[in-house]
């Protein structure tokens, strides 16, 4: 079968936005004008921005930092890229990440700057959190820990704009683990391709903080068209999960998104990267979804949160 764009190339994949089959290179041109346009189209950066990308070492922010320094080159953005990266202290899972981290930073000659827990939060690794508090919630005292480091490295590095590999897929478990959670606060942004956290926490605690814009150029990207394009273009990164992750609260929204997903009609909606598949959306808060389901979505979230509930009170 040849690819729906060249008309030449073997198509290899079959895109799950547009539904078109593709070659190889022709994916690779799709994916990287669509990042573009997300850029764009929400003004995601300003000429002579100095910008951190927050690498993990996991194949999104790998994904994204070869996506933006191509971009930057492509059409001229006139930004000042650098890696930020936290340690959170997880031996025998960030050690080995940090390794293809410093790896990257030496294949794309970018910059990188490596913060740790032990050293913002006066020696308070993750393995010393678990071992005091065990391992159910250590995932929601990681979160916050590490928002506010990468919120101080980009400080720390003079950048104007933070740049995070959050994709639709995380999009869509956020959205649900903030609709569980009655975070009304959060539900409301977190479909946001750009957003002002620490600005946020700095209302409610009153503090006076300076904040760093975080940008999300993936948000409309699904998560095995990222994992593809970094098998394809053979890229270094770390596949395995967070030692403690197993344990998450956030695996219960994936797998609620998969069982969603599982219905036909819910597949239509629930990812944010539908938003510019066709004319016929509208949307329903910052979730766009096709106009003959949109009772249907209702239903869905309902659903949604039955389950939910299903899954916290068992
Ligand atoms: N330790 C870290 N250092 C720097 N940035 C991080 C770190 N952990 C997460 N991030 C940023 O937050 C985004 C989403 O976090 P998530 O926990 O989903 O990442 P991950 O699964 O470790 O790896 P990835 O998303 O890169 O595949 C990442 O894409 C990255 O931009």
């Amino acid at each position: 079968m040849v690819c729906d764009r060249c008309q030449v190339g073997r198509a290899q994949i079959q895109r799950l936005r547009r539904n078109s089959r593709l070659c190889k290179e022709c994916f690779f041109v799709e994916f990287e004008s669509e990042v573009h346009e997300t850029i764009e189209e929400y003004g995601l950066f300003r000429r002579g921005e100095r910008v951190a990308v927050a690498i993990s070492g996991g194949k999104d922010s790998v994904v994204l930092a070869h996506v933006l320094k191509t971009l930057n080159e492509r059409y001229a953005y006139g930004l000042e890229l650098f890696l930020l990266a936290i340690d959170e202290g997880i031996h025998g899972y960030r050690d080995d990440s940090l390794a293809a981290v410093r790896r990257n930073s030496d294949e794309l000659g970018l910059p990188l700057c490596v913060l740790s827990y032990a050293d913002l939060y006066d020696g308070w690794t993750m393995d010393r959190v678990v071992s005091q508090i065990g391992r159910s919630n250590n995932c929601t005292f990681c979160g916050v820990f590490r928002r506010q480091a990468l919120d101080r490295g980009a400080r720390l590095g003079g950048a104007d704009k933070l740049a995070t590999g959050h994709n639709a897929d995380d999009m869509a478990e956020t959205v649900f683990l903030n609709l569980v959670r009655g975070d009304s606060a959060r539900l409301r942004r977190s479909a946001d391709v750009m957003t002002f956290e620490a600005e946020h926490e700095a209302r409610q605690t009153t503090a006076t903080v300076e904040w760093v814009p975080r940008v999300k150029p993936f948000l409309f990207m699904y998560e095995k068209e990222i994992v593809m394009y970094a098998y394809w273009k053979r890229l270094d990164y770390f596949a395995t999960e967070c030692v403690y992750a197993p344990q998450a609260f956030r695996a219960f929204a994936r797998d609620l998104v998969k069982e969603l997903e599982a219905c036909a009609h819910a597949r239509l909606w629930i990812r944010s990267g539908q938003r510019r598949s066709s004319e016929n959306m509208q949307p329903m808060g910052r979730l766009w979804i096709p106009r003959p389901l949109h009772n249907d979505a209702h239903d869905a979230v309902t659903l949604a949160v039955k389950l939910c509930a299903k899954r916290v009170c068992c």
